[in-house]
């Protein structure tokens, strides 16, 4: 098999060819068709996390073990399976549940993979992902069938689309007409936009640096949009006709953290879903006295992939922008995303690489 591996942070990728792995006990094999190219491989690649005045937190830090095949959006094709692996069969469609975790304690019998403490299987940042032929997945649990979908679009519901459904969840009960604030209207942003319109959501403030970015979330369904210049907050107070209630924070920035923050209005939640990182300090009076709710976001579960396969499945779920590339251009599709030249999301294909 060969894996497009991260060797180096900030190095350009390698094409690194290895044995294909054979699955043993219920590890089943995939062939990688395709794989999503997320803003969070662009932070591993650059090395870690910006914890603002507590430094960084880097891939040694984390655990993460070079060389690396990122790549946790997958698509493919069941190529072999392990003499205990249930329920699956050699050529079937799936999307890759990436989040895995230890799959022994109590979040993962839940089915919260994504909330346990040990992910150190999880694919694309703990172990090797989808910048590759094949893929080894721990169980056929975490296959979820394509059901005719398109892979190309599919694939990226194994990490955008599940965050932003379950970032929208965390809002709690917000009536349809009450606005839904999105700062960043990239894949992940215009994802959101699409599933607040899957869930019914009719006022949806889409928040960029970019003009651009702002068109491509009017045609997604943003109904009212705001360049992230100036007084954002005041910017964003406008455009919600009053103090936000509900809003998720897809960047995720000191700047954009700053004025998500200050743009709340009694009994707000502010979601945090990016990891540009950096910090913002809270006053507290003001917390206590708005009854505001911060609230961190992390992926999603199995049974939200399900769940968003399903939404798409029914003809709820416009599909988020995707273009294609061929997998050995991986480091320069990495490249157009860090300068935001990257509109929806870029695919990479294995077969055209
Ligand atoms: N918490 C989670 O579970 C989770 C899951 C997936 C991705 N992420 C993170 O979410 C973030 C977004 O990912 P993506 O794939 O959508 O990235 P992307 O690069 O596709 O989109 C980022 C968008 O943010 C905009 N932006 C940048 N700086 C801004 C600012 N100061 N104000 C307003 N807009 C700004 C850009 O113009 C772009 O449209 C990344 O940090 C990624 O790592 C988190
Ligand atoms: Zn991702
Ligand atoms: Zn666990």
């Amino acid at each position: 098999m060969r894996a497009w591996s991260v060797v180096e942070t900030g190095a350009p990728l390698q094409a690194l060819d290895m044995p294909t792995p054979e699955p043993k006990g219920s590890e089943v094999l995939v062939e990688v068709t395709h794989c999503g190219v997320c803003h969070s491989d662009l932070h591993i690649w650059e090395g870690g996390y910006d914890l603002g005045s507590r430094g960084k937190l880097s891939l040694k830090d984390r655990g993460v073990v070079l060389p690396l095949a990122m790549g946790h959006e997958i698509a493919g094709r069941v190529a072999a399976l392990g003499p205990d692996a249930k329920g699956v069969a050699v050529g079937e469609a799936k999307v890759v549940y990436p989040w895995i975790g230890c799959g022994k304690c109590e979040r993962c019998a839940a089915d919260e993979d994504n909330m346990c403490p040990n992910q150190a299987r999880t694919l694309g940042i703990y172990r090797n992902g989808g910048y590759a032929t094949h893929v080894l997945v721990p169980d056929a649990k975490y296959l979820v069938p394509m059901d005719g979908a398109d892979p190309a679009v599919a694939a990226t519901y194994a990490c955008s689309g599940i965050t932003v459904y379950s970032a929208i969840r965390k809002l709690g009960d917000i009536p349809p007409d009450r606005p839904v604030v999105l700062v960043g209207a990239g894949g992940l942003g215009l994802g959101a936009i699409h599933m607040l319109r899957a869930l019914g959501h009719r006022r949806i403030v889409s928040v960029d640096v970019s003009a651009e970015k702002l068109e491509a979330a009017r045609k997604a369904g943003a109904t009212e949009t705001v360049l992230a210049e100036g007084d954002v907050t005041a910017a964003i107070t406008a455009a919600c006709g009053g103090p936000a209630l509900a809003v998720i924070d897809l960047v995720n920035g000191s700047a954009t953290a700053r004025f998500a923050f200050d743009a709340l209005g009694k009994g707000g939640t502010l979601v945090q879903v990016g990891l540009f990182g950096g910090e913002i300090t809270v006053p507290l009076p003001i917390m206590a006295i708005r009854a505001l709710a911060l609230q961190g976001s992390y992926v999603g579960s199995p049974s939200d992939l399900r769940a968003v396969m399903a939404l798409a499945k029914e003809g709820k779920l416009s599909p988020l922008p995707v273009s294609t590339a061929p997998m050995d251009q991986a480091g320069a599709v990495l490249e157009r995303l860090r300068d935001g030249k990257v509109t929806g999301r870029v695919v990479l294909r294995a077969d055209a690489a």
